[in-house]
């Protein structure tokens, strides 16, 4: 079953948004939507923001000419030029962060690194089950469905305008009315039988809470890798070492939960309009229930999400301020002065094996007088295990769930 009618059948997923599929067709769609390249007077360029926030189209610039140039590399994604909005018809909403692709070498470098991604570094030879979130106008869209086709990729799309766009050129693809927040990936991908491969070139306002929502979907194995564009600063995060200053939530739960990679940096000029601020391809590749239960063993990422949260709230302050009204709330104010909890046996199995995740997973002894970005993602997880108890080794099932909706949760913001 495909993304559109699972959704229409669960009416759960239905929260304010009119889930519908367009099926018009547009004979001279081609024409009316997309200008040929050689006018290069269409090609529009001064973008300008009014009162209320609506970017309009103030202009054409004569002088912009697309690029048709196939990057030098040897490969299979040739560089085309991107799809133009519709004249005078099509304000791309600053609300819903619509700052689309503009230039075809940049299509062409994040469809090579989402296929690097997807296929875990050509280890699998195809790919199933491509969602992309928020195709807009289709700049990605084009060429992932030539690359793919209409079987393999849909789309996830809140803009009605986009979505009739879509239809006319891709009357065969699934392009869903949605909110990308509301959709239930578990869900999605047990209906299609397979993980999903997601890709985006995502709207900033809600990147946060997009990536929460998919590594909630990992707990599940719903989600198998995320190629995704981001705020420069936001994927800085991710990736970032400890004890550096974008040490925080988002760098602990990314770098426990998967393998989250800086693909490169995208400047403002290949957009349009133009964002303020550089971007970040990100390529995430979600270590799934199994391996995340291995890291946790035992603890739950609801617990991990208070202790992580609570800590990073005051990142100046030492661990045992930070967390000191919360040990009084679980009562177990004697762990603050205490030493860490002997480590779980599946833990210690992986040290002895030389896992690189374990072997940095014991707290010191001096924990309690660290800050916050300090501790490595796994000594969160033993911090987790002393302020809410040990498990029991016998009950951490193979199938124990880990939470549907657990970091989505939180605020968007600074992370
Ligand atoms: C940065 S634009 C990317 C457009 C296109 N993929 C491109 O690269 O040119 C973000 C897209 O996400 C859509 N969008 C914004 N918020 C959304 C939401 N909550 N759910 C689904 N789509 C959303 C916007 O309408 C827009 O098409």
């Amino acid at each position: 079953m495909r993304l559109t009618s699972f959704l229409i059948h669960n009416a759960a997923l239905a929260t304010g948004f009119v889930l519908k599929q367009s099926t018009k067709t547009h004979p001279s769609f081609q024409q009316y939507y997309f200008r040929p390249y050689s006018h290069s007077s269409s090609v529009l360029q001064g973008w300008v923001q009014d009162n209320d926030g609506e970017w309009q189209w103030e202009e054409d610039d004569p002088n912009y000419t697309p690029s048709t140039t196939a990057t030098t590399t040897a490969s299979p994604v040739a560089a085309v030029a991107t799809p133009q909005l519709p004249a005078g018809s099509f304000r791309p909403k600053k609300s819903l962060g619509q700052n689309y692709l503009k230039d075809p070498n940049t299509v062409v470098k994040i469809i090579k690194a989402f296929h690097q991604d997807a296929t875990h570094q050509g280890q699998r030879s195809t790919v199933k089950r491509v969602v992309e979130l928020g195709p807009g106008a289709g700049a990605l869209t084009d060429r992932l469905v030539e690359i793919y086709g209409t079987d393999v990729v849909q789309c996830i799309e809140i803009d009605e305008r986009s979505i009739d766009i879509l239809h006319k050129k891709h009357p065969d693809l699934q392009v869903t009315h949605a909110d990308i927040l509301q959709v239930n990936y578990p869900q999605l991908a047990d209906l299609e039988g397979q993980a999903l491969v997601v890709i985006g070139n995502l709207p900033y306002y809600i990147t946060s809470q997009i990536l929460f929502a998919l590594a909630d979907a990992s707990h599940s194995g719903a989600v198998d890798t995320a190629t995704v564009t981001m705020q420069w600063e936001v994927g800085q995060r991710m990736v970032a070492p400890t004890s550096t200053k974008d040490y925080g939530i988002l760098s602990v739960v990314f770098q426990l939960y998967a393998d989250v990679k800086c693909h490169f940096k995208i400047p403002p000029t290949v957009f349009y309009p133009q964002p303020k601020v550089d971007s970040a391809l990100i390529g995430v590749h979600f270590l799934g229930p199994n391996q995340l239960r291995q890291r946790l063993a035992g603890v739950q990422p609801a617990h991990l999400r208070r202790i992580v949260t609570t800590a990073f709230q005051q990142r100046r302050k030492t661990v045992r301020n930070s967390l000191k009204k919360l040990a009084q709330e679980l009562e177990v104010t004697e762990v603050l002065n205490g030493p860490p909890r002997p480590l779980p046996m599946m833990v210690q199995k992986a040290m002895d094996e030389g896992d690189e995740f374990a072997l940095q997973q014991p707290l010191p002894d001096n924990w309690a007088s660290k800050r916050p970005e300090e501790l490595k993602p796994g000594q969160f997880v033993e911090l987790t295990r002393l302020f809410f108890g040990p498990t029991d080794e016998a009950v951490i099932a193979e199938n124990a769930p880990l939470g549907q909706k657990v970091w989505r949760k939180m605020k968007h913001g600074k992370l």
